[in-house]
C-alpha cells in the first residue's frame, strides 16, 4: 500500500471503554498526537454514532470496527450507512463469504453516490481473529491446516470480492503482500510492545517488529489505554518505530 502517512498516523489506537467519558479522558490525555482512533463494539453499543460524528469533527482519522457479518442484503445496508457517518475505515467478516463482501462494497458505492467530495473509507475484511491460536482454530473451530493458509484464503477471498485490505496479525503481513500485492492493506492488532501482557491475544509482535513486517496500520489498545501514562506508553511506541 502506497501511503504516505507518517508512523503515528499509521497507529490506531483502540478505544475500547465502556462510555465516552473514559474515552474523553484518553482523548483528552492524547491531545495533539495525530494517531488514528477506532471505535469498537463496546464504545459504539454505548455512545453511539454521535460519538463517531464527535470524533470526525475532532479531526480524527476513524477506524469503526463493528466487523460485520451477516447476510449480503443487511451488510450492504449497514456499510452504507456506516459510509455516510463519514468514517475512513470499517471492516466485514472475510468469513461471510463473497458474496457477502461483494455487498459491502456495493453499499459503500451506494452511500458515496451521494456524497460529492467525500473520501472513500477503506473497506477491510477480517481474516482469524488475532486472539485465535493454531489448537483453537483446528480443534473448536473446525478448519483443518495452518492459521497462516487460512488467514491467506480469507485475504484472498476478500481481494477478490473488491475489498481494500484486511485484518490480520502481523505474523501473516509478509504472505498477504505477496498473495494479494503490496497496495492491498493490511490493518493488523495483537501488538504488543515488549514487556506488556498478552491477554487474550494469540499472535502478537511487537510494534517495531510489526512495522518491519511492513504493514500499513497497527492496532494498539490495552498497552495505552491501560497504562499508568497513556501520553507516555503511546509516545514510547512511535519513538520505537524506525520505519
Ligand atoms: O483480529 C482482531 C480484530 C480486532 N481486534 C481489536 O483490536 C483491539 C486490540 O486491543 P488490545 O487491547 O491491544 O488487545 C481490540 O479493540 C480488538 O477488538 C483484535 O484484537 N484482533
Amino acid at each position: 500500500m502506497k501511503t504516505t502517512s507518517s508512523p503515528v498516523e499509521r497507529i490506531i489506537v483502540a478505544l475500547d471503554f465502556p462510555d465516552s467519558r473514559g474515552a474523553e479522558r484518553l482523548l483528552k490525555q492524547l491531545e495533539g498526537i495525530p494517531c488514528y482512533m477506532k471505535v469498537g463494539m463496546e464504545l459504539f453499543y454505548a455512545a453511539g454514532p454521535q460519538f463517531v460524528v464527535r470524533l470526525k469533527e475532532a479531526g480524527y482519522n476513524v477506524f469503526l470496527d463493528l466487523k460485520l457479518h451477516d447476510i449480503p442484503n443487511t451488510v450492504k445496508g449497514g456499510s452504507a450507512s456506516v459510509t455516510r457517518l463519514g468514517v475512513d475505515m470499517f471492516n466485514v467478516h472475510a468469513a461471510g463469504g463473497r458474496a457477502m463482501m461483494e455487498a459491502a462494497r456495493e453499499g459503500v458505492e451506494q452511500a458515496m453516490s451521494g456524497r460529492a467530495g467525500a473520501a472513500k473509507p477503506l473497506l477491510i475484511g477480517v481474516t482469524q481473529l488475532t486472539s485465535t491460536s493454531q489448537p483453537v482454530l483446528n480443534d473448536e473451530i473446525g478448519i483443518a491446516g495452518p492459521i497462516e493458509e487460512a488467514v491467506l484464503r480469507y485475504a484472498a477471498m476478500a481481494k477478490q470480492s473488491g475489498l481494500d485490505g484486511v485484518v490480520a496479525s502481523p505474523l501473516e503481513v509478509t504472505r498477504i503482500k505477496e498473495r494479494c500485492g503490496d497496495s492491498f492493506a493490511t490493518v493488523t492488532p495483537g501488538i504488543r510492545p515488549a514487556g506488556s501482557a498478552i491477554g487474550d491475544q494469540s499472535r502478537v509482535m511487537t510494534p517495531q517488529e510489526a512495522f518491519a513486517q511492513g504493514t500499513d496500520y497497527i492496532v494498539i489498545g490495552r498497552p495505552v489505554t491501560g497504562a499508568a501514562d497513556p501520553r507516555q506508553a503511546l509516545e514510547q511506541i512511535v519513538e520505537s518505530i524506525t520505519v
